[in-house]
C-alpha cells in the first residue's frame, strides 16, 4: 500500500473477550489522546488487547491470563472500523477466535499473517514489564530488536527464521558428536551477517532517533543504546568460530552468533540500571525512536496502546510523556484506573480529551463518554 494513510479507528465492536460480553464504542469526532477509565479488573486492559488482537491476530498477554474467551461462551469476536486507510471508505478489520481456530478479516476477506508492509493499521502496545525487557532475559530484546528491524527491513523475517533453521542443524551437529568438518558453516556465517547487518543498520538509525527522544528526561542524558553483535567484532564470524571450535565441541552446542546478540542502554559507557518509573520512561523512548525510525522508512503512523502508563510517574514525567505522544499525531488509547490526567494536562494545551469510561460487567456494557 503506497499512498500515505493516518489509520483511525472509529467504532469498535467486542463480544464475549474476557469479561467484555457485549461492548460497542463509536469514536466518531473523539479527538486523537482517548482515556478508558474505571476501576479495578473493569476490563480496560482488555479492550487494548482486543485492538491488539485485531491488528495481530494474538495476545499480548501469554497464557498465565487464561482464556480470552469468556467463560460460558462458544467463541468471541471483535470488530474495529477504521476511517483514513482507504481514501474515504471505511476498513473494517475483524478477528474471531472459537479457542482452536483464529480467523481474521480485512474488509470480509480472510487474511494470515500481515506484514507491516501490506497492513497499514499497526497498535504498537506499551506499559508490559518495561523492567523485563530492559534487565531481564536478552531473548526479550532480542525479540523486540528483530520485530522493529522487521518493520523497516521487508526480507529480515525470511532471513531470520532461515538463520534459526541453520542453527538448529548446527546445534544437532555438535550434539551428534561433530566428527567431521561442518558442512553448516559458509551459510552460518552468510545469514548470521545479514542478521547482524540489518540489526545493526537499524541501530544506527534508532540510536539518533533516542537521542532526540530521550531530551525532555533528564535522567537519560549522556545515555546511548549499545549493541553487541553475539561475537567479537574484532574478528570475523569465521574466525571466531574457529577460534572457539574446541569449546562448541566440548558443550555441544553453538556458543557464538546473532542468536547471543544483545542491546542496552549505557550512560558514560556503563550499564543503566533503572527504576520501575524510569523503566516505564525509557521504553517509551525507546518505543518512540523506533517508530520514528519506521515512519521514516514509509510506514504510516502506528496507533499506541497505553496500559496504565501513569502509574508510578511524578506530575512533570506524566506531562513530558504525554506531550510525546501528542506529538506523535496519532491515535492514542491511555488505560487508568482515574482518567483525570489527561484531562488535568487539556486546561493548558487547550486540547479536548475525552473522557471515557467502561463501567461493570453486566449483561452488556457500553464504553460511553
Ligand atoms: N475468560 C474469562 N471470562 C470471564 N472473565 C475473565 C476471563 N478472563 C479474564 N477475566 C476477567 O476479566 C477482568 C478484566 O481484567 P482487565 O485486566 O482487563 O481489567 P483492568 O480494568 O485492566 O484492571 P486493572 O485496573 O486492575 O489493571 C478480570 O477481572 C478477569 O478476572
Amino acid at each position: 500500500m503506497n499512498a500515505i494513510v493516518s489509520p483511525r479507528l472509529s467504532s469498535l465492536r467486542v463480544r464475549h473477550l474476557r469479561n467484555l460480553r457485549e461492548l460497542v464504542w463509536d469514536l466518531s469526532g473523539t479527538a486523537q489522546q482517548l482515556v478508558i477509565s474505571g476501576p479495578n479488573g473493569v476490563g480496560k486492559t482488555t479492550l487494548l488487547e482486543a485492538l491488539y488482537l485485531l491488528s495481530r491476530g494474538r495476545s499480548f498477554r501469554g497464557r498465565k491470563a487464561g482464556p480470552l474467551i469468556m467463560d460460558g461462551a462458544e467463541r468471541m469476536s471483535i470488530e474495529g472500523r477504521f476511517q483514513g486507510v482507504e481514501g474515504d471508505q471505511e476498513t473494517i478489520l475483524a478477528f474471531e477466535w472459537s479457542g482452536f481456530e483464529g480467523i481474521r478479516r480485512w474488509n470480509g476477506r480472510p487474511v494470515t499473517r500481515l506484514s507491516p508492509f501490506e497492513n497499514p493499521i499497526r497498535f504498537k502496545l506499551v506499559g508490559e514489564n518495561p523492567q523485563g525487557l530492559l534487565a531481564g532475559d536478552p531473548t526479550l530484546r532480542r525479540t523486540f530488536l528483530d520485530w522493529n528491524v522487521f518493520h523497516v527491513e521487508p526480507q529480515f523475517g525470511r532471513v531470520r527464521s532461515e538463520f534459526r533453521r541453520v542453527l538448529d542443524q548446527r546445534n544437532a551437529w555438535l550434539r551428534n558428536g561433530s566428527r567431521e568438518s561442518c558442512v553448516w558453516d559458509p551459510i552460518f556465517v552468510d545469514l548470521a551477517q545479514q542478521v547482524h547487518q540489518a540489526r545493526s543498520d537499524f541501530l544506527v538509525a534508532w540510536q539518533a532517533a533516542f537521542a532526540e527522544a530521550a531530551k525532555p528526561f533528564a535522567f537519560l542524558a549522556q545515555c546511548a543504546l549499545s549493541y553487541s553483535a553475539g561475537w567479537s567484532v574484532e574478528s570475523t564470524l569465521d574466525e571466531a568460530l574457529r577460534a572457539t571450535r574446541a569449546t562448541e565441541r566440548h558443550r555441544r552446542q553453538t556458543l557464538i552468533g546473532p542468536q547471543r546478540a544483545d542491546w542496552s542502554i549505557q550512560q558514560n559507557a556503563r550499564l543503566m540500571r533503572f527504576s520501575r518509573g524510569q523503566a516505564k520512561v525509557a521504553v517509551c523512548v525507546l518505543q518512540i525512536a523506533a517508530e520514528q525510525v519506521h515512519r521514516a522508512g514509509g510506514l504510516s503512523p502506528c496507533l499506541w496502546l497505553l496500559d496504565d502508563l501513569h502509574a508510578e510517574l511524578d506530575v512533570e514525567t506524566r506531562t513530558r510523556i504525554e506531550q510525546l505522544y501528542r506529538m506523535q499525531e496519532a491515535q492514542c488509547f491511555w488505560t487508568h484506573v482515574r482518567g483525570d490526567h489527561l484531562r488535568a494536562a487539556e486546561g493548558s494545551s487547550g486540547q479536548s480529551t475525552p473522557m471515557f469510561h467502561v463501567e461493570h460487567p453486566r449483561t452488556s456494557q457500553r464504553a460511553c463518554v
